[in-house]
């Protein structure tokens, strides 16, 4: 039975006890006792049993009415008064359409909708005093037999909506930060993950930077290490490491761009609790705590925000670091590492890195030649990737002296990153190939380091330069031509020397 039904079964009994009571047949008080206890008993179970549910309705946010099928209002909840100004006794026993001729507080109404569609309705509406329309729902409450019992209207500031799609798309946001900042973090406890990765390079700058890497590894001085993307300079950062006397304790990495400016703080200092809404109720300790006795590199500091830039000069300065919202300073013990492809003279005198800064870091400063400026490397380094890649793979690819030649004369613009990618291109798609042609080399390369491989071919009679010119023009010029006659075109010399150019050159067009 519902409560409801409970409560009927006990007035009806309460109706037929008072009849007996005022009836011709004589009844005992023992007996009346006995039937009012029954009642109270089951009036008793519903009273403790259930939930309170008007105290609920009545507290609730919402603003809520009740009304029955001839649109008379039962209830009015108290945000339902609080927001209309109209007190619950004005209220209860009027019709709607009432109200709505009488006040200006129902400019919109579901109530006569729903009675007369006999659906839910949803509308938006202006309440008086509000800036924001509101969403107005009327839903109706049917009887077992299918007749109409309430309709209940809701209403709800379209805000309250807005806000928590804002306040979802905030979440979100911070979420992909987190990740982002997630991803540019490296922590690395032991050195032996460092190992694999071997540095290639017998040319003199690299011996050089080996000799300076065994010099400074063993000390706490702070090294910068700066060069073009992809020269290796995380690499160098990894050997200093793994040959420093702080490598059995944490290495952490940071690149400085990729966390989001507004995170990057609270992710470099920690924070203490309390410090901002959203942050870890018992506060955080940052990267630079974790790193303590250990080795912190900062990939990427051209990047660093100007602000952020002076806590940390004054965290090298001092050794001690204050959380995002402490004051209490923190001494730390850091070895630090970091790192740039960025000219931070030139971002000093364009004012977005501070000098003083640079300075700190500038202690031992090694600087990371590009490949194209170190070409003795570039044969070492190809036949250690396809090594490594012929492995991996499963393949057997060897590259000819002329192949060489060609590797060794391009610029590298993406430095020892591209190469390594470019081996590995090599290796999966050319290494079935019964000869690897310079042509085909050419045709991968990308065009930035082609450009410039004409200007480093030094060395050469006129004659030499012009046909190996020549052969590096066609190479390009064929490269998505599909019959001479096109060719012969686009280079506008007749058919016959095309041909006779190509086959010169020992080129061919592609099948
Ligand atoms: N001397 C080297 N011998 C073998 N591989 C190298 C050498 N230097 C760099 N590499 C490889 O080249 C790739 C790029 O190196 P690394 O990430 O150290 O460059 P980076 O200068 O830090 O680049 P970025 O500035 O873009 O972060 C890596 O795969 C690395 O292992």
């Amino acid at each position: 039975m519902t409560d409801r039904e409970i409560m009927l079964s006990a007035e009806q009994r309460i109706d037929e006890l008072m009849n007996k009571m005022l009836g011709s047949d004589p009844v005992s008080k023992k007996q009346v006792l006995q039937e009012l206890k029954a009642v109270k008993e089951s009036v008793h179970q519903v009273t403790t049993s259930t939930i309170d549910y008007q105290i609920v309705v009545d507290n609730l946010d919402d603003n809520i009415l009740i009304a029955d099928a001839s649109e008379t209002i039962l209830y009015v909840n108290k945000a339902y008064q609080k927001s209309s100004g109209i007190p619950k006794e004005n209220l209860i026993g009027k019709t709607v359409s009432h109200i709505a001729e009488t006040t200006d507080y129902f400019t919109v109404t579901t109530v006569p909708d729903v009675i007369q569609k006999k659906e839910p309705v949803m509308k938006l509406s202006y309440l008086p005093g509000q800036k924001n329309p509101s969403i107005v729902v009327g839903m109706p409450i049917f009887y077992s037999n299918g007749e109409l019992q309430y309709i209940i209207a809701t209403n709800r500031e379209l805000s309250t909506y807005t806000n928590l799609r804002d306040n979802y798309n905030t979440f979100l946001n911070l979420l992909s930060d987190m990740k982002s900042a997630k991803n540019a973090v490296q922590v690395i406890q032991e050195t032996f993950t460092l190992s694999e990765k071997q540095m290639i390079g017998e040319g003199k700058e690299m011996t050089q930077i080996r000799k300076f890497i065994s010099n400074v590894a063993s000390t706490d001085a702070t090294v910068l290490v700066t060069g073009e993307s992809g020269t290796g300079k995380e690499l160098i950062a990894d050997a200093i490491y793994t040959a420093s006397k702080r490598n059995n304790m944490p290495f952490i990495k940071i690149n400085c761009s990729s966390i989001p400016a507004q995170l990057l703080e609270s992710e470099l200092f920690g924070y203490e609790k309390g410090a901002f809404s959203g942050a870890n109720a018992q506060g955080k300790k940052g990267l630079f705590e974790a790193a303590n006795k250990g080795t912190l590199l900062l990939d990427e500091i051209g990047d660093m925000p100007m602000e952020l830039q002076a806590k940390l000069l004054r965290a090298i300065q001092s050794n001690e670091i204050t959380r995002v919202g402490g004051t209490k300073p923190i001494p730390l013990d850091i070895r630090l590492i970091a790192s740039t492809n960025c000219n931070l003279k030139a971002k000093i005198a364009e004012g977005t890195f501070r000098s003083d800064l640079y300075y700190r870091l500038h202690v031992i400063p090694i600087n990371v030649p590009p490949l194209r400026e170190r070409k003795d490397d570039i044969a070492l380094l190809c036949d250690h990737y396809i090594n490594i890649f012929n492995e991996k793979y499963d393949k057997h690819l060897v590259l000819s002296e002329e192949n060489k030649d060609a590797l060794i004369g391009y610029s590298w613009p993406g430095n020892i990153r591209e190469l390594r990618n470019i081996m590995e291109y090599l290796v999966v798609c050319a290494s079935d190939m019964d000869h690897l042609d310079n042509s085909f080399l050419y045709s991968i390369f990308d065009l930035e380091g082609i450009d410039s491989y004409m200007e480093v071919k030094k060395n050469m009679t006129l004659s030499e330069a012009v046909s190996s010119y020549e052969k590096e023009f066609l190479t390009l010029a064929i490269k998505d031509v599909k019959n001479l006659k096109e060719a012969s075109e686009i280079l506008d010399v007749d058919i016959s020397t095309v041909s006779r150019k190509l086959k010169q050159h020992g080129l061919s067009l592609k099948k």
